[in-house]
This record gives structure tokens, C-alpha cells and sequence, in this order.
């Protein structure tokens, strides 16, 4: 079974990079020739793409594998399958990329689901940062997929040495995950930039575990994905290290600095996105309301925690 990787970014690279241990490869982005010529991505420098990734620009030849990975920017998903007029019926389509479409609402799957209503769809997600996969490092991620039949096989296809996968069929419960650690890493990274400490932060990690868990319930996710490698294990790591993007977009605005626009930030557009399903939906998401107005510049650090900090008392 041909594997194919579309997005050759930090994260779609590194898959690259550790699925080559299993065998040959094919790597697609727009615009190839630097990579050619270095073998390297310029989202993930020093890192040498083995030659048994066969690196593409012609998507049709990507289109080739059975299994075919996505791992673009959440808000570019959409773009990128319009532009695939092949039928895609016997592939599976796998997402890589964290977040909601703030254009539908939906996430990863529902975008790919929407645009390939044939294939089967299923979700990477986890915490992993692309330099350590790509560096060969233990990393433990979730693939979900409904079809659980197809799920073994992918988990099979797409687990290497280092690189160990989870099984679910809990495809909301893993994508929701995923995409809402982003926002609370952000409020986290901000509570720390604006010098409000570890014990807020703390606070902050633990009721932004809440918002996710009880929106992810809302949806039909089951709770022991939220507590498993999607949830709570992807909230840990990018809350917490000055490695994760979102964690710096927090810090910076903390911290009252610029931050460099072309930056894959993908927790801005969700809170945004998840901002208006908490008003379609009449469900209280405080910290994506928060991170949401935050982002957009609406509202300043000192506002954001005066507000969460104001609201009614409550029961744990
Ligand atoms: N980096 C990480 O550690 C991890 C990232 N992820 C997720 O992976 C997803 C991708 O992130 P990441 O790889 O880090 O992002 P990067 O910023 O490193 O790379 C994004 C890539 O997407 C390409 N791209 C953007 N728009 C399009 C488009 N319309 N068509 C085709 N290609 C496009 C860019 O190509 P170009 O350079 O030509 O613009 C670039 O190569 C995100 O959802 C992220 O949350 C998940 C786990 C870990
Ligand atoms: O998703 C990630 C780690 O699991 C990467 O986090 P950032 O996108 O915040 O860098």
C-alpha cells in the first residue's frame, strides 16, 4: 500500500522523513525546486529528506497512493480539495492539520468528507512536534477513523520504530481535541508573556480542559479521548513548551510584542471559528471567547483575565 504526503511543511516533512524507514514515499508541495536541490524543507531546516521520499510538485502523481495524507494549514484544507477533481473513492484520505474551518464550522474530516464523500477519511492527531519525528524521537500519536477495519490498517501503514499510533473510532472526540489545544495554549502562553505566573497557567490548562471536554461531549465525543494522546496529552505539551507556535503567538501578545505573521498559527482561526458555534450553539466556551477576542486585538491580556476572572462562582 503507496503512501503520499500533500503539504511539505514541519509536519509533513518529518511524516515524510520516519515513514521512509517502511519504505518509498511521495512528498507534494507547490513549489519544489529548493527542495530538490537541498533535500530539506524550508519549514524544518537541518533535517535531510531521505531518498526514498520521492518528492513531487504534480498532484495527480500524488494522487497515485492509496493512502494519501493531508497536512496543510486547517484554513487552506478546503482550497486544496477543490482543486482535486479526481475521484478519490478507493483511498483513504488521512488529515494532519489541527483546527476548525472557520469558513463551515467543520473540521478536517468534515472538510475532506464533504469534498470526497467516496473515500474513507480518518485523523493523525496528537502531541508531536515535527523536528522530534523527524529526528526519530518517541513520539505516541491517535489515528482515528470510524471504520475501524480501515483504522488497523492505517495504524499499521503509518507506525514506525519511534513512531507509535493509537487507534480510534472516535473521530470527533480526537479532531476536537486537537484543534481546541491550540486555543488554550495560546491563553496559556499569554498568561505567562504577561508575567501572571505558573499557578495561572495551571488554572488556566485545567479549565480550558473543562471547555473542551464538556463542547467535545456537546458533539458526541466519548471523554476518554479528551483525557487520552489528542487531548489532554496534546493540551500538556503545547501549553506548556516554548517549542509549540500557538505558545509563542500567547507569549508574544503577553508580552505586548510583534509577532512574524507568516507563522502557522492554527488556534487563532478556531477560536475565532469556535467563537461563533458557541453563539449558534448557546454553549459557554469563556477561554475561546477570550483567545478569540484576544487574537483580533479587540480586547488586551489584562481585560481577558479581569473578565474570566469576574465570572459567577461556581462549582467545579
Ligand atoms: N509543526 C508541527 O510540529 C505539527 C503540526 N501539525 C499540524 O500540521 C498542519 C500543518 O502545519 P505545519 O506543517 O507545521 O505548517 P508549516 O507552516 O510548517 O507548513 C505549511 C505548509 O503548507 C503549505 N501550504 C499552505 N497553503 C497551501 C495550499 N493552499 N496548498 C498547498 N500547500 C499549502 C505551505 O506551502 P508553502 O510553503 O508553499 O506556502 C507549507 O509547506 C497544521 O494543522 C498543524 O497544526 C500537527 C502536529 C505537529
Ligand atoms: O500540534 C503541535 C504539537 O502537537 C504543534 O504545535 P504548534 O502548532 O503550536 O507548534
Amino acid at each position: 500500500m503507496s503512501i503520499s504526503i500533500l503539504g511539505a511543511g514541519a509536519f509533513g516533512t518529518a511524516l515524510a522523513i520516519s515513514l521512509a524507514q517502511n519504505g518509498p514515499v511521495t512528498l507534494w508541495a507547490r513549489d519544489v525546486s529548493a527542495m530538490l536541490e537541498t533535500r530539506e524543507s524550508p519549514r524544518l531546516p537541518g533535517l535531510k529528506i531521505p531518498d526514498a521520499v520521492h518528492i513531487v510538485s504534480d498532484l495527480d502523481v500524488a494522487l497515485e497512493a492509496d493512502t494519501i495524507l493531508l497536512s496543510i494549514p486547517m484554513q487552506r484544507l478546503s482550497g486544496l480539495m477543490d482543486r482535486i477533481d479526481t475521484p478519490l473513492a478507493d483511498k483513504t484520505l488521512v488529515a494532519c492539520c489541527k483546527g476548525v474551518d472557520l469558513r463551515t464550522g467543520l473540521g478536517p474530516t468534515g472538510i475532506l468528507q464533504a469534498a470526497k464523500p467516496d473515500a474513507s477519511v480518518a485523523i493523525l492527531t496528537g502531541p508531536s512536534f515535527a523536528a522530534d519525528i523527524a529526528r526519530g524521537l518517541p513520539t505516541a500519536l491517535t489515528l482515528a477513523c470510524a471504520v475501524d477495519a480501515v483504522g488497523k490498517r492505517v495504524q499499521h501503514q503509518l507506525s514506525t520504530p519511534s513512531l507509535r499510533l493509537y487507534r480510534s473510532t472516535d473521530v470527533v472526540g480526537a479532531e476536537l481535541g486537537g484543534a481546541l489545544k491550540n486555543v488554550m495554549a495560546i491563553a496559556c502562553g499569554a498568561a505567562i508573556g504577561a508575567g501572571l505566573g505558573d499557578s495561572a497557567r495551571a488554572a488556566l490548562m485545567t479549565r480550558g480542559f473543562a471547555e473542551m471536554t464538556r463542547f467535545a461531549a456537546a458533539q458526541g465525543a466519548r471523554p476518554e479521548t479528551m483525557a487520552g494522546l489528542s487531548g489532554l496529552g496534546d493540551l500538556a505539551l503545547t501549553c506548556t513548551s516554548d517549542l509549540s507556535r500557538n505558545y509563542q503567538l500567547g507569549l508574544a501578545l503577553g508580552r505586548k510584542e510583534i509577532f512574524d505573521p507568516s507563522v502557522t498559527v492554527e488556534g487563532a482561526a478556531t477560536a475565532q471559528a469556535m467563537d461563533r458555534i458557541a453563539i449558534d450553539t448557546g454553549l459557554s466556551l469563556p477561554i475561546c471567547h477570550a483567545v478569540a477576542a484576544l487574537t483580533q486585538g479587540r480586547v488586551t491580556v489584562d481585560d481577558v483575565m479581569a473578565q474570566l476572572l469576574s465570572r459567577p462562582l461556581k462549582e467545579e
